[in-house]
């Protein structure tokens, strides 16, 4: 009797009626995060969707989220790179779209055990202050006024990536304009990445580029690259200029990435099997701007949304930094880890929020079994982070925002636990996980120590979300900041 009951594990996952040729294409809703969650209650937490040619397949269930990047890691641990990212990223080098193998393990590597180790990043923090004073006296500069606040913490974060790549090498007025040209591209990257593309439905198609996007990637491409060939080319000149002081032992020591990438490309250190190239340092530095920087000024801009939202939270966390930093000082990073309930905070709003609610998409090598159903080689494996994070089965109240619920330290980004996993989990887990929660506490413990926000009269407070490739505000939040502290230094302390 049992033979009978058990799922066929020949079988596809269900999934709702396709059309011929276009699939279920035609009917996808722009929120995907939504509208994949609202399908997962008639179809269950395994189910397909045909984009096109192209085999979906969504998850909604952290006991098959386990199977497929805990038990099937290895095989999930690649990527199906839609057209667009591919030109973003000089063909698919950089960490995030390389196949699971040697390359991806050589930049991982490169990555988490050196320019985004611990140690590395307390090398920098000079570099972070730096930026979060300049805009914390800016800050003073508009009290009384509104300010749009994701605007301002996105800049910050973006110049603190910049000058963690290359601080040392470009100052003054031509950072502000390199800052503003950034902004403007990642802006437009991240939204041509997000673009429905036939290419990636209909493969046999991709050559003609019918949309025209990866023609305009290109034009993007090449500007990034524009940079990083004058970053890297000033840096080199600098660096030639300077071997005579070196001789003299006057050579001043840089320890951003850039020098830090130019240096491992030169030794001969590396991996003969797997060299890493000019194209690498370029890709990294890439993966660097552009999912480094939207990512965290969004978790920031939700916490603070949410923060503002109860006021009962926004005294506690306020009366923790009192305690902890005191009202004649400023938040420094060495703070934070007696910081809990802010930490608590974080994690809340990563729950809620989370910034990739559809993680980066997982694609099997090999046809494998999941859910007691076949996924193909090749599909496109969506797993909906955003809706096991608010699975009443899971989370008591699971639409309240309530800090208090990881106060006593169950849940962390790990991955470990298939309730909570805001960066992913296994193999492919985010690589930044250190530097997105030294920004986020950093930036969210400075900007509510300061001040006190408040909205501007006749606008309401709303935490809503529109979909992308990172979950976004729907409505920017453009709030008021008065400041905290009587002691003026605070505030100008660069
Ligand atoms: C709040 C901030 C952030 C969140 C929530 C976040 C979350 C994530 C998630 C969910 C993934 C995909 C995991 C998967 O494939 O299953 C990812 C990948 C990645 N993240 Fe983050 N991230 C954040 C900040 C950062 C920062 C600051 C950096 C670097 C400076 C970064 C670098 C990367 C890279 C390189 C990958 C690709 C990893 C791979 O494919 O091997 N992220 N992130």
């Amino acid at each position: 009797c049992l033979y009978f009951i058990k799922p066929n594990t020949q079988s596809l996952p269900p999934g709702p009626p396709a059309l011929p040729f276009f699939g279920n294409l035609l009917s996808l809703h722009p929120d995907l995060h939504t509208y994949f969650a609202a399908l997962a209650q008639t179809h269950g937490p395994i189910y397909k969707l045909r984009l096109g040619s192209k085999l979906a397949i969504v998850i909604t269930s952290s006991a098959v989220a386990r199977e497929v990047l805990k038990d099937h890691d290895t095989v999930f641990a690649n990527r199906d790179v839609p057209a667009a990212a591919r030109v973003a990223t000089y063909g698919g080098v950089d960490i995030a779209w390389t196949p699971y193998g040697a390359e991806w393990r050589m930049l991982r590597k490169v990555c988490t055990a050196k320019m985004l180790s611990n140690t590395t990043l307390d090398s920098v923090y000079d570099l972070r202050r730096n930026e979060m004073r300049k805009t914390v006296s800016y800050l003073y500069g508009q009290a009384g006024s509104a300010v749009n606040v994701g605007e301002q913490v996105f800049l910050t974060v973006m110049n603190v990536i910049t000058s963690m790549m290359w601080g040392t090498v470009v100052e003054g007025a031509e950072r502000e304009t390199l800052g503003a040209e950034f902004r403007e591209l990642v802006a437009e990257t991240t939204q041509l990445l997000g673009k429905p593309n036939l290419s990636d439905f209909f493969p046999w198609l991709a050559r003609f580029d019918l949309q025209g996007v990866e023609k305009e990637m290109q034009v993007l491409v090449s500007r990034f690259d524009g940079i990083f060939e004058r970053m890297i080319g000033e840096r080199v000149k600098v660096d030639e200029e300077e071997e005579e002081e070196e001789e003299n032992g006057k050579r001043k020591e840089r320890k951003d990435f850039l020098q830090f990438l130019l240096d491992l490309k030169d030794s001969e250190s590396g991996d003969s099997k797997t060299p890493f190239t000019l194209t690498h340092v370029k890709a990294l530095l890439m993966d660097m701007v552009t999912g480094g920087t939207d990512t965290s000024s969004n978790a920031i801009e939700f916490a603070i949304a949410e923060v503002m939202h109860n006021p009962e939270i926004m005294k506690r966390v306020q009366e923790e930094l009192e305690v902890v930093v005191g009202k004649d000082n400023i938040v420094e990073e060495s703070h934070i880890r007696k910081l809990i309930y802010l930490q608590a905070v974080m994690k809340e709003t990563l729950r809620l929020h989370p910034v990739l609610p559809l993680l980066v998409p997982h694609c099997p090598s090999q046809t494998t079994t999941v859910g007691g159903y076949t996924i193909p080689k090749g599909s496109r494996v969506f797993i909906n982070v955003w809706a096991i994070h608010r699975d009443p089965s899971i989370w008591e109240k699971p639409l309240e925002f309530d800090p208090t619920r990881f106060l006593d330290a169950k849940w962390d980004f790990t991955g470990n636990d298939f309730h909570y996993f805001p960066f992913g989990s296994g193999r492919r887990i985010c690589a930044g996980i250190g530097m997105a929660e030294r920004t986020v506490l950093y930036f969210l413990a400075t900007l509510l120590h300061l001040f006190d926000w408040t909205i501007p009269q006749g606008e309401k407070l709303d935490s809503s979300e529109k979909f992308g490739i990172v979950l976004k505000k729907k409505t920017p939040l453009v709030i008021i900041p008065t400041p905290r502290l009587s002691n003026p230094e605070l505030y100008n302390s660069i």
